[in-house]
């Protein structure tokens, strides 16, 4: 193979070197004539090689075998990133080790429109903001500004090429997969060990084949793909494996199309997900600048990043879509695996106590927030002015995905159309995705029952508002757009129709057609801070009495016979997701602050020894110290029993920790004294967070045991000390 000129791809330092990579997978394959998957191509290519750890195919067992694996970047976000620097300084090293970015995007909270909350976001968290830009500074990382744009959109335009491999501390890192690219979700903690140059440890994943054949059509589109796969392997079915899609269809999605896919592939709990490089791929990359990559990629296409022929004999699973059938699908509420085949939507809303109004519709997210999404939404829109409706009926919310997006869109007066038809065109950032809404439409702290529409990945309880009695749908933006003139959550645009007001016409939408890639993008503002060389005389400020910041200190040793007699805390009933454990929204400004974020610890948890009708009591535990029977916030509980001495555990359900990457639903229990969490089963990203923080994610043997646990058990495990 001809040694190519190194370049590097944009706002990067390490220059792309396929040839080198092809050699260490070469130095695994060592001879053998194997047929390998995409996957094990992409992750045996950046494993570290040393004398003490010459892997070959036979000595990695998939599911087993622990990967020490160095990635190409790193990437972190505002609501996470601090955790993840307070750590890092708490390393003591001068610079990170590899290229890294953190990205300003979660703390922005939606009310009024982009310009207002962008505003109001750079004074509320000035001081996060500059912890992270001086930080950034410091250690020679990018830091993307507040407006930039979501953290994987940001990452999609600027990082992402075919054949790499990025960790990021969010579990929608697999975005990345949309360009060939392997993205998986970590902890801070485990980003600071790749930061800090020290190798990354992987369990080496399955690989779950979908052999995708056929073209989308209609009101299909990449959205319903994931929502339906994510309705077959469910939110669990996923662990410990990536989804590797191969075949013909592959050959037919735009690459943001892919990584809409790769996107919500974190809600099966998926470690990524992948698609083989393509042509799609290939003008993403000229068209945002990366032709040089292109060029390259053609030449590595076969030998790395594609799977081998004959490999799919290799994959531990197949799965076959066929995209020529594929409907829309609507996902929800609550989870993100409930999943309605649109042709079935009307009678699951039938047999449902779900409101069938729509209170707001929105477009947005990580997942559905490109020139595409936007593009299909201004087609519905303009077809709706058309036919006399110029204005939505339902409450309606855009987020272009990143500065770049914004600007594209502006310039080509699609935002524009959007809002002269009523749409708050918000910033460019996550937003009510992830609870920062400052909802006014409906009575959240009543808890006003109402449903939701949204292009968004996620749809767990309180999400967006806090609101448990929020029914939340995710689907694709064509379809949010539809519910937007609907106003119902059982329209069907393919079968009905939407009366225009005050005339006899009525509007019957045509599918959107796919606009891929605009003409040209525009660039926008500048709102990128480059690392810098010299940062020997930089310092990074934390005012001791801020309550947003505080420096880490380490956590107690170990104390002989800490796991001895523990009191349970509570015994979680139920979905338990890291929303449940450390919920985000109005508790972020405290992500830099382990002891005032703990106040919020299993706030939303269904405690089993609470009686269920008290769902007035989630967040709440028996507490065990007091004579008589007293029932507190688990986080006064846990905190009580930590001083008193003693220490504590949790019981956990079915994918205990699933959903966000947030090591906070880590972090927290450890530092109120827990010592384990005995689950049925966990997400894999939170199973491993709480192995870095210092707790025992202990499974049962048998599941069954969760059952004999009653209130007043205290449990002692045997053989850790
Ligand atoms: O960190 C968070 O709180 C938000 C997040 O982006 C995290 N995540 O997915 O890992 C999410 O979507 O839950
Ligand atoms: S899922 Fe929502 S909160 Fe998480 S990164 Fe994407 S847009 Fe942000």
């Amino acid at each position: 193979i001809a040694r190519q000129p190194s370049i590097s791809p944009l706002n990067t330092d390490t220059p792309l070197d396929y040839a080198s990579q092809v050699a260490r997978l070469e130095a695994v394959k060592s001879g053998s004539p194997r047929r390998l998957t995409l996957t094990e191509k992409l992750l045996y290519s950046h494993l570290i090689i040393s004398p003490e750890h010459r892997w070959t195919l036979d000595s990695i067992h998939r599911g087993k075998t622990s990967l020490r694996l160095r990635p190409d970047r790193v990437a972190c976000h505002d609501a996470t990133a601090t955790m993840a620097l307070l750590q890092f300084i708490s390393a003591g090293l001068p610079k990170v080790a590899i290229p890294t970015t953190v990205h300003s995007d979660h703390l922005i909270v939606a009310r009024n429109g982009a310009e207002d909350d962008l505003k109001r976001a750079e004074l509320e968290y000035r001081e996060v903001y500059e912890f992270l830009s001086s930080a950034a500074k410091k250690y020679g990382i990018g830091f993307w500004r507040p407006g930039s744009g979501i953290i994987h959109t940001t990452i999609f335009e600027n990082y992402t090429f075919p054949g790499g491999l990025i960790i990021g501390t969010d579990s929608h890192t697999p975005n990345a997969g949309g360009m060939g690219m392997l993205g998986i979700g970590v902890g801070g903690s485990d980003a600071v060990d790749a930061m800090a140059g020290m190798p990354w440890e992987l369990q080496c994943p399955k690989v779950v084949g979908i052999r995708l054949t056929g073209r989308l059509s209609g009101w299909a589109s990449s959205k319903d793909i994931i929502c339906k796969l994510a309705g077959i392997l469910t939110v669990s079915g996923g662990k410990g494996k990536v989804i590797e899609f191969f075949g013909p269809g592959t050959q037919t999605l735009g690459a943001t199309a892919m990584a809409t896919v790769c996107n919500m592939s974190a809600e099966i709990g998926s470690t990524s997900c992948i698609f083989p490089y393509s042509e799609f791929m290939s003008r993403y990359l000229s068209a945002t600048k990366r032709a040089d990559i292109a060029s390259l990629a053609d030449i590595y296409k076969d030998i790395l990043l594609t799977a081998d022929e004959g490999s799919e004999q290799h994959y531990d699973e197949i799965i076959d879509l066929d995209l020529d059938t594929l409907e829309p699908h609507i996902n929800g509420p609550f989870t993100p695996d409930l999943s309605h085949p649109l042709s079935q939507l009307k009678v699951a809303v039938s047999r449902s106590d779900w409101p069938v109004k729509v209170s707001h519709a929105m477009v947005g997210s990580c997942t559905n927030s490109s020139y595409e999404d936007l593009e299909k939404t201004k087609q519905l829109v303009n077809q709706a002015k058309s036919a006399g409706l110029h204005r939505v009926t339902t409450p309606f919310m855009v987020t272009p995905g990143s500065e770049t997006i914004r600007a594209t869109a502006e310039a080509d007066g699609i935002l524009q159309v959007l809002r002269d038809a009523g749409a708050v065109v918000l910033s460019n950032s996550c937003g009510p995705c992830v609870g920062q809404w400052d909802r006014t439409d409906v009575n959240v702290k009543e808890r006003e029952r109402n449903t939701v529409v949204s292009s968004f990945n996620r749809n767990f309880v309180g999400r967006h508002d806090s609101n448990p009695e929020t029914c939340s749908f995710v689907t694709s933006p064509e379809m949010v757009t539809a519910f937007a003139y609907a106003g119902r959550i059982d329209f069907n645009p393919m079968t009905d129709s939407i009366p225009v007001g005050g005339s006899t016409q009525q509007l019957r939408f045509a599918p959107p057609t796919s606009v891929e890639l605009p003409t040209n993008f525009s660039i926008g503002k500048d709102t990128y801070q480059a690392p810098q060389n010299d940062t020997a005389g930089l310092f990074v400020e934390i005012d001791p009495k801020s309550n947003r910041l505080q420096l880490l200190r380490p956590f107690d040793a170990w104390k002989q016979g800490s796991a001895k007699s523990m009191h349970i805390l509570v015994k979680v009933r139920g979905k338990c997701t890291t929303d449940h454990i450390s919920p985000a929204g109005p508790w972020y400004k405290y992500r830099g602050h382990l002891e005032n974020i703990s106040n919020n610890m299993l706030l939303a948890a269904s405690n089993a020894f609470l009686p269920s009708d008290y769902s007035n009591m989630l967040g709440h535990a028996v507490h065990p110290l007091k004579q008589a029977p007293t029932i507190l916030p688990i986080p006064e509980v846990a905190r009580d029993i930590r001083d008193s001495g003693a220490r504590w555990c949790i019981i956990g359900d079915w994918n205990y920790g699933e959903g966000s990457s947030r090591e906070h639903a880590a972090l927290e229990p450890r530092f109120l004294g827990g010592v384990a969490v005995i689950a049925r089963s966990f997400a894999r990203i939170h199973e491993t967070n709480l192995k870095k923080q210092g707790m025992l994610p202990l499974t049962f043997d048998d599941a069954a045991d969760y059952d004999r646990i009653t209130k007043g058990d205290r449990i002692t495990l045997v053989g850790v000390e």
